[in-house]
């Protein structure tokens, strides 16, 4: 996935973040003038959706997952736009697919197979998602087996009572040995931003997780009471941003849970491009996690091709 180097983290350094206050009201300010800052239209919002498409975790993560469902998951990220519109877009030749598949520890080897052949990474969660409150021996055993089923990404939860008691070396040891275990796997960390109370605490976990070496932050599991929201995320590329200037290493970002519409896709990127630049709308730097975004996508696809909607259980998946 990336072609630039990991984050190989720089050790604990409290004094990067124990000082910095983050202003809610100023954040929500800026997360609302987002969305009027920027409109893209016909032509460019397609070229945005496509893109959008190929920064997708495409995602299951359900108590009744089954190999039939992986399998009809991964044609999907094979082929997530119909031919006949994908053609009309002049995209046929271009081997359009999502970012990755995203899926639980005994679903890995279902997704391998059914992904053979492709370049597309299996992500994994582990770590005992989404509560993250399992041992941390059976933690780290769990990214070993995800990793030796052949998940190339690793989705970890941390531990929301070390930032809640912000107890930083705690965090900070936690997400240090699951990178260990993730080995070559890339490591998401997922903050669970919905858990943290505060804007500052998502700031200080931010920090944390990218100073122990996290290849992306995330900000939910999708099970959290709230998930992704724009003044979280524009809290999280700042301390991405911040990170980047203190350390030069280079972090991806995920926001995941909740966003269902090819509206939300276009937020997010606009949020990337107005706070990170171009090269953060690509999939080795930004994905967007989500089971249920595709469709929609999709759907303003093929009204942007043939003028018209088409009902949307003609897009029955994902
Ligand atoms: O990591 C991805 C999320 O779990 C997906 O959440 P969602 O089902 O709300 O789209």
């Amino acid at each position: 996935m990336n072609t630039h180097p990991r984050n190989a983290g720089t050790g604990l350094k409290p004094e990067w973040f124990e000082d910095i206050a983050v202003n809610r009201t100023a954040s929500e300010r800026r997360a609302a003038s987002l969305a009027t800052r920027r409109t893209v239209k016909k032509e460019y919002q397609a070229a945005w959706l496509v893109k959008a498409i190929t920064c997708i975790d495409l995602t299951t993560l359900a108590g009744d997952d089954t190999e039939g469902r992986v399998k009809r998951l991964c044609a999907k990220a094979r082929r997530p736009i119909r031919d006949d519109i994908l053609e009309a877009l002049g995209l046929a030749d271009e081997g359009i697919t999502t970012g990755a598949i995203c899926v639980y520890p005994t679903m890995v080897p279902h997704a391998v197979k059914a992904l053979q052949g492709s370049n597309i990474p299996v992500a994994s969660v582990a770590t005992g998602f989404p509560a993250g409150l399992t041992p941390l021996p059976q933690k780290l055993a769990e990214i070993r087996y995800a990793v030796d089923q052949g998940a190339r990404e690793i989705d970890i939860v941390i531990t929301r009572e070390h930032v809640l008691t912000q107890n930083w070396k705690a965090l900070f040891d936690e997400i240090s040995a699951m990178r260990e275990a993730c080995g070559d796997a890339h490591m998401k960390a997922i903050l669970a931003t919905g858990d943290l109370n505060t804007l500052r605490n998502v700031y200080r976990a931010s920090m944390v997780a990218m100073q122990a070496g996290a290849d992306f932050i995330k900000t939910s599991t999708g099970k959290e009471d709230v998930n992704a929201t724009i003044p979280v995320s524009l809290t999280m590329v700042r301390a991405l941003r911040d990170f980047g200037a203190l350390s030069g290493q280079i972090v991806g970002f995920k926001p995941a849970g909740g966003m269902k519409t090819a509206k939300d896709a276009m937020l997010w990127l606009i949020l990337m491009k107005e706070e990170l630049g171009l090269p953060w709308l690509q999939p080795d730097l930004f994905r967007l996690g989500a089971s249920s975004m595709l469709a929609d996508i999709e759907r303003q696809l093929e009204h942007y091709v043939t003028g018209r909607y088409a009902a949307s259980n003609r897009h029955p998946l994902a």
